[in-house]
């Protein structure tokens, strides 16, 4: 569902990612770790067409980004590390907002379903968000993701800043979507959820995915290890 065929994004002589070649399917989560400024974002941003590679291509569901910016945006979902919401509209208001730009008429049942399905508590959901937590806010973003029926997920750095609870409530939402058949990539720093819900692991250094690891077959304290020897 998302591809990445030497995928690369120059700047002047930096190379912010360099060759990437990626595949990921149908139901599974790939998470993204690396250092400050290793190419994780550059990498989301070239998937949802925020900028142009260099060369190579991103592709999305077979459809070349480049050059069907449009197009693949019903496909995809973004969560970024700070979910841009309304602070003036409620959570409701939002979703209904949001899902209405990408075309769905939910009636205010059916929104208050989606709510509750992405966790958030019912007291919020009439509530401004400029009252809600980060954790609630990213909660609105996954119901807004699942009200686009969005069949991928890129996800940001999604649980920087959450508490351990939180987090936690995060993970099992994902996992959830990838179970219903969502491909998920996420760019995180958090070696533990990543190695908690990935399916597959990449570790970027300097812009080069330098190794690829099926979390299943690792434990975390591994992973850490790799992760330090790597980066
Ligand atoms: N618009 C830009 N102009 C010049 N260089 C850029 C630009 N955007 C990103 N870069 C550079 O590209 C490299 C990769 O950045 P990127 O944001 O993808 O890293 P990252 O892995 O997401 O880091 P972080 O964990 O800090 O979010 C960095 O060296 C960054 O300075």
């Amino acid at each position: 569902m998302l591809e990445a065929i030497n995928l690369t994004k120059k700047y002047g002589q930096h190379t912010a990612l360099n060759s990437l070649n990626l595949n990921i399917g149908e139901g599974e989560i790939f998470a993204l770790l690396g250092q400050n400024g290793a190419g994780k974002t550059t990498t989301i941003n070239l998937f949802l067409g925020f900028i142009e590679p260099t060369s190579g291509e991103a592709r999305i569901n077979g459809i070349s980004v480049a050059e069907h910016p449009q197009e693949i945006k019903q496909y995809l979902a973004y969560i970024p590390e700070t979910v841009m919401l309304y602070p003036n509209l409620t959570g409701i208001e939002n979703l209904e907002y949001f899902s209405a730009l990408a075309g769905f008429d939910y009636s205010k049942n059916e929104l208050r379903g989606l709510l509750a399905t992405a966790g958030l508590q019912s007291q919020a959901f009439d509530q401004k968000l400029a009252g809600y937590s980060k954790g609630m806010r990213q909660k609105v973003g996954i119901a807004i993701a699942v009200a686009k029926k969005a069949k991928i997920l890129l996800l940001d750095e999604p649980t920087s800043g959450l508490d351990p609870k939180a987090s936690n409530e995060f993970s099992e939402i994902i996992k959830t979507l990838a179970a219903q058949g969502t491909a998920i990539l996420m760019a995180t720093h958090d070696i533990f959820r990543a190695k908690e819900v990935a399916s597959r692991i990449g570790i970027m250094k300097e812009g080069t995915l330098q190794s690829v690891i099926d979390a299943a077959s690792i434990s975390a304290n591994e992973l850490e290890a790799l992760y330090l020897k790597t980066v």
